[in-house]
């Protein structure tokens, strides 16, 4: 701004000096007067532009003084610890310890549930390993590139929650990343070391690499010889690595002993089967938006305009949208308003819990993989905008908001989620919700807060419906049949959310008060749709 304001300057000196000589050698009053308005305006640009530059010049001056400031405070520092940097440096300690909990770091837990997360999202929506670690996700360049330390880091983590797989993966990926980088961000025997271990630990055991994924391993190549291939390069950087030399011997044992024994091929691949039931790969290709429902199912489906009856939603009917038919499975489009939305996410933010489900023998609350959200309920008199959605609510569905819980605020960041499940309690299950003598969760208003950049859908597994997340629209539901019998068919999961945030908020209506509204059915549902 200076370099252009100068050059500006040194210009309009130019003209100035051109306008004088002129002024000067020109007679004429007429012409003398259009030239000293000219002059005039000329000073007013003049002033305006060394204002500017004062600023400017102040504004610099203060930067100095910043940093005249800052190295002060680093010479002081400086002279301290170089008169005894031992006492320096526990000084430092003590003082950082006292201060620790001023400031926000991640925890232990924090890194690896971010690994657990990660792991989550390279199965369910195939990531290749390379490319997230370029920081792209299906082609989009989300994040910067990690480096080869990152990469050993998310490894370790993996390795601490057992998932020897992805150990397994991330280190092959670290190791890659190593050979490109001029300054080594981690050492190449620390790969080394997981690399070994846990190719060793994934041929010997079958295992879970999430609940639903077995893989079985099949001992083609011997994963024992890899292991102590790899542990010899570990001991060609550093021949006295205790556990490698521990390591090598045991691996040395196993070979011999398996040699005598007559081996089945020699083929040299690693199969590792991934081993999901029929029910789990649906879900996840429902998540990726690889199904929808029939050409037949969806040929019937249909919008239209809602007024229930109600004088008012004559003038500005609800836009419906068909998902699904029975169970029917609703779509309500700008339902909710963007100051609304603005509202509730502010009063909730303050309060969010992480989503915690209580422990059947202990009572204890506890964090499960399941369930990834925060979450925080609204009562309706907080603010009018909560009031006005509840009322909302029933103006949409024409069922009682009496004895419908509170206004569940939720939110989803990357890798959060909810695996399939129902609303409602089965019978003889304690949920939290039966206790209020109210009943079961007839019907669910699923309001959406925001869109989703990647992932993130509402899906039901049973059904082949993705709802994909829509800012200011609401999904309804009925939960249970007009018998009063839970409907299995509604079963659901809020997929992970790959990239961006998702917020939506729940609205479980229940049933007493329904009757009028919602008549019941002694007809019991079909047996196949029976929980
Ligand atoms: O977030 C979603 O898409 C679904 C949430 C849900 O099913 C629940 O909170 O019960
Ligand atoms: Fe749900």
């Amino acid at each position: 701004e200076l370099f252009t304001a100068i050059a500006e300057l040194e210009g309009l000196l130019h003209t100035e000096h051109a306008l004088i000589t002129t002024i000067c050698a020109k007679s004429s009053y007429s012409e003398l007067f259009t030239a000293i308005a000219e002059l005039e305006g000329l000073l007013h640009t003049e002033h305006a532009l060394i204002t500017t530059i004062e600023k400017y010049i102040a504004a610099q001056e203060r930067k100095i003084l910043l940093l005249k400031k800052y190295v002060d405070i680093y010479i002081e520092q400086y002279e301290k610890a170089s008169q005894d940097v031992q006492a320096y440096v526990e000084e430092f300690i003590t003082d950082f310890d006292k201060h620790k909990n001023d400031f926000k770091f991640p925890s232990n837990e924090d890194l690896n549930g971010a690994a657990i997360a990660l792991a989550r999202l390279q199965d369910m929506y195939e990531l290749d390993i390379s490319s997230l670690a370029n920081g792209e996700i299906n082609g989009v360049k989300c994040a910067t590139e990690l480096t080869a330390a990152d990469c050993f880091e998310i490894g370790r983590q993996s390795y601490n929650n057992g998932d020897h797989y992805y150990t397994r993966l991330w280190m092959m990926e670290a190791d890659e990343r190593l050979k490109r980088e001029v300054n080594q961000s981690v050492a190449r025997s620390e790969i080394l070391e997981y690399l070994a271990v846990s190719t060793f630990q994934l041929g010997t055991t079958s295992l879970d690499v999430s609940d639903y994924i077995l893989c079985v391993y099949h001992k083609i190549l011997g994963h024992v010889e890899l292991a102590l291939h790899l542990t010899n390069k570990l001991l060609e950087l550093i021949p006295t690595h205790e556990k490698a030399i521990g390591n090598k011997v045991y691996y040395e044992k196993i070979i011999a002993k398996s040699n005598s024994v007559q081996r089945k091929g020699d083929d040299e691949t690693v199969i590792i089967i991934q081993n999901k039931t029929e029910h789990r790969l649906a879900y996840e290709a429902l998540c990726r938006g690889e199904t929808t429902p029939s050409d037949k199912i969806l040929a019937k489906l249909k919008c239209r305009y809602l007024d229930n009856g109600n004088p008012f939603l004559k003038i500005a009917p609800f836009k419906v949208e068909e998902a699904y038919a029975k169970p029917d499975i609703l779509i309500f489009h700008d339902v909710m308003a963007d100051d609304e939305i603005a509202t509730i996410k502010a009063l909730a933010q303050p309060r969010f819990q992480r989503a915690a489900v209580q422990n059947v023998h202990t009572g204890d609350m506890e964090f499960v993989q399941y369930r990834i959200s925060k979450s925080a309920w609204l009562e309706d008199m907080e603010h009018k905008h909560v009031a006005d959605v509840v009322q909302r609510v029933e103006d949409m569905t024409g069922l009682t908001m009496e004895t419908a819980e509170e206004l569940q605020v939720v939110n989803y960041g990357i890798g959060g989620h909810y695996d399939p499940h129902h609303d409602f309690a089965r019978s003889g299950q304690i949920a939290g919700f039966s206790k209020l003598g109210t009943g079961n969760r007839i019907a669910t208003v699923l309001f959406y807060m925001s869109d989703v950049a990647q992932g993130g859908a509402t899906v039901f597994p049973y059904l082949d419906v993705a709802l994909w997340p829509k800012k200011g629209a609401a999904a309804f539901w009925y939960n249970l049949h007009s018998s009063g019998e839970g409907d299995r068919m509604t079963l659901h999961a809020a997929c992970p959310v790959l990239t961006g945030s998702k917020w939506v908020s729940n609205k479980w209506i229940h049933e007493l008060g329904q009757h009028f509204r919602r008549p019941c059915d002694l007809k019991r549902p079909p047996p196949e749709l029976t929980a």
